[in-house]
């Protein structure tokens, strides 16, 4: 099926693998960007920039069961596919995206689904010691369900680059670390955060706060950009290392500001490890990453804003 007669709808593992071979037969580079939906700016930038590097684009648009836990929100995830594909056809303007692959659960997990971590059967994929850190630690069943299924995608899609956002940044090292010990030929991608006026990073559960949230919202980033300030002007003395619990009181000082937030976790980890970091210093740098509830506008809880910076 196709939308505006450009964009190819894809249902079936079978048709993307016919598809992706015809790309083949055509000798086309062919970038992918694994989307869960709900599609914003953020998502379109991962778009453009494969639309730029790669003669053919396949997006994917699959809420992914596995990564959530059952408590969380996999229910109330904002789902927009209608949108989403008139997004997808009007907002590029020298190319399009060729393809679109909306599977349904049983085509992506054919063996059935248990969402109880312990109870999972088929096939998923772990990634070395990432599970006990930090979203792992208080989303056990998350590296392991967007390892599980990055690695289904990549198996039926076969592109030649793959695209993240920044935005996720322990998700991308994930990723990272999955290629290279899995042996996958492809070449991951990872693209800046593209953020509100505020600062607030474009997330598709920024759906669930109100205006004020919202607007509120943007001392996740003022925070985290007081954390890099600190880092940048201690780093310039000598020695040049800084110690993370000078960064963390700094984030967490400000953060402190919004009584209605609350602070899940901030880390200062290893750019490639994840790892806890005691000091940070030029050459290695780190990710400093948090995660924030904040109240959600209908008034059914909290909603979790994840974001980071990188220190170099
Ligand atoms: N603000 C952003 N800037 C750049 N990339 C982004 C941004 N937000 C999401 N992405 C990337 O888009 C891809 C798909 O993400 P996803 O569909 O989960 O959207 P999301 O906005 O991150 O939603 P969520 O509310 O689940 O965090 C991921 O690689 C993600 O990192
Ligand atoms: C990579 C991903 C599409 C896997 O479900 C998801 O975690 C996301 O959208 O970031
Ligand atoms: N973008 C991250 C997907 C998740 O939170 O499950």
């Amino acid at each position: 099926m196709t939308l505006s007669n450009t964009i190819k709808i894809l249902r079936t593992v079978q048709q993307v693998r016919q598809w992706r071979l015809q790309c083949l037969l055509n000798r086309e580079t062919v970038g992918f960007v694994p989307t869960m939906g709900a599609l914003h700016d953020g998502h379109c930038s991962l778009v453009s920039q494969s639309l730029k590097e790669n003669d053919r684009t396949v997006v994917s648009i699959f809420v992914n069961p596995s990564q959530f836990a059952p408590h969380e929100d996999l229910d109330a995830y904002p789902r927009t596919v209608d949108s989403d594909l008139s997004m997808l056809s009007s907002q590029f303007k020298e190319k399009v995206v060729d393809a679109v692959f909306i599977p349904k659960i049983s085509e992506m997990y054919p063996s059935g689904i248990t969402l109880e971590l312990s109870k999972q059967k088929g096939a998923f994929v772990t990634v070395q010691g990432c599970s006990e850190q930090l979203e792992g630690v208080t989303r056990p069943q998350f590296f392991r369900g967007v390892a599980t299924v990055v690695t289904k995608l990549l198996n039926v899609v076969t592109p030649d680059k793959i695209y993240f956002g920044q935005k996720d940044a322990q998700q991308c090292v994930v990723i990272k670390n999955l290629v290279k010990d899995l042996l996958i030929n492809t070449e991951v991608r990872v693209m800046p955060t593209l953020r509100e006026k505020n600062g607030l990073a474009m997330s598709s559960r920024n759906a669930y706060l109100s205006p004020s949230t919202r607007e509120g919202s943007a001392i996740i980033y003022k925070a985290l950009s007081s954390g890099q300030q600190t880092y940048e002007s201690l780093s310039k003395g000598s020695p040049p290392r800084v110690p993370s619990s000078v960064i963390l009181n700094n984030i967490r000082g400000v953060l402190n500001e919004k009584k209605d937030f609350e602070i899940e976790y901030i880390a200062v980890s290893h750019p490639e490890t994840l790892e806890d970091l005691e000091y940070v210093e030029p050459g290695t740098g780190a990710i400093v990453s948090t995660a924030v509830k904040v109240p959600r506008a209908d008034g059914s809880g909290q909603a979790r804003l994840i974001d980071n910076i990188v220190l170099v």
